[in-house]
């Protein structure tokens, strides 16, 4: 049971996946990634949706988020998971640290380009309608807000963890290294959605 989680909120591809585990491996700490958990206990988004459709999808994202909430330290969640009352109250909460991770449509345009598993996200329109939509939300849950565009992960980490460092997080009481200068070599993941 996790006391007290940091969450990454924003638009889609704005790194929260892959900013929210590279920064829970450098915490220790216990991580989920709420689309992850989704297409193992129902499906690849990318099929759920146009199958079952949207309502019923953010309905049983809203189940995942919770419990992911309540279980893990580090959360990654879904773009429009902060759509739901319950987990804009959720998010309110003192316990939770909400990181929003932004980006620009330049920067997001080169990494969706040829990427078709966002069901929801057909180009870079749509992209900037939906986050212009959601925009509102996501600045009011943030407790710092991060840009990501054009910038390597170690920076966009380096920046959380030196938030947490300020406001004496205890997530970061396992965190005793210092800056991170590089990224580490990743292997692409294929985003199961
Ligand atoms: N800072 C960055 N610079 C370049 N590419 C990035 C950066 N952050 C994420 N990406 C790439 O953008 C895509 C989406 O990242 P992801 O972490 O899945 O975003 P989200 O979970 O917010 O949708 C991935 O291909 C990822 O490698
Ligand atoms: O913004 C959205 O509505 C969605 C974003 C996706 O997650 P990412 O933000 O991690 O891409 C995923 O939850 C689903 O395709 C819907
Ligand atoms: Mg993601």
């Amino acid at each position: 049971m996790a006391s007290m989680s940091l969450v990454f909120i924003g638009p889609p591809a704005a790194g929260k996946s892959r900013a929210g585990k590279r920064i829970a491996q450098r915490l220790k700490s216990s991580y989920a990634d709420t689309d992850k958990l989704f297409s193992r206990d129902h499906g690849a988004i990318h099929e759920f949706i146009p199958r079952e459709g949207e309502p019923e999808f953010r309905r049983l994202e809203r189940e995942i988020v919770a419990a992911a909430l309540r279980d893990y330290e580090v959360v990654s969640l879904g773009g429009g998971a902060i759509l739901d009352a319950d987990t804009q109250r959720d998010l309110e909460r003192d316990e939770h640290t909400v990181i929003l991770l932004v980006a620009s449509p330049a920067a997001i345009e080169e990494r969706i380009t040829g990427r078709t598993n966002r069901p929801l996200l057909s180009g870079i329109d749509s992209w900037i309608a939906t986050y212009e939509t959601r925009k509102p939300i996501y600045d009011r849950l943030a407790d710092l807000t991060v840009d990501t565009s054009f910038r390597p992960m170690w920076q966009v980490v380096n920046d959380v963890r030196r938030y947490l460092k300020r406001t004496n997080s205890p997530l970061v009481t396992r965190d005793q290294g210092d800056d991170e200068t590089h990224d580490t070599p990743e292997v692409e993941e294929t985003a199961e959605q």
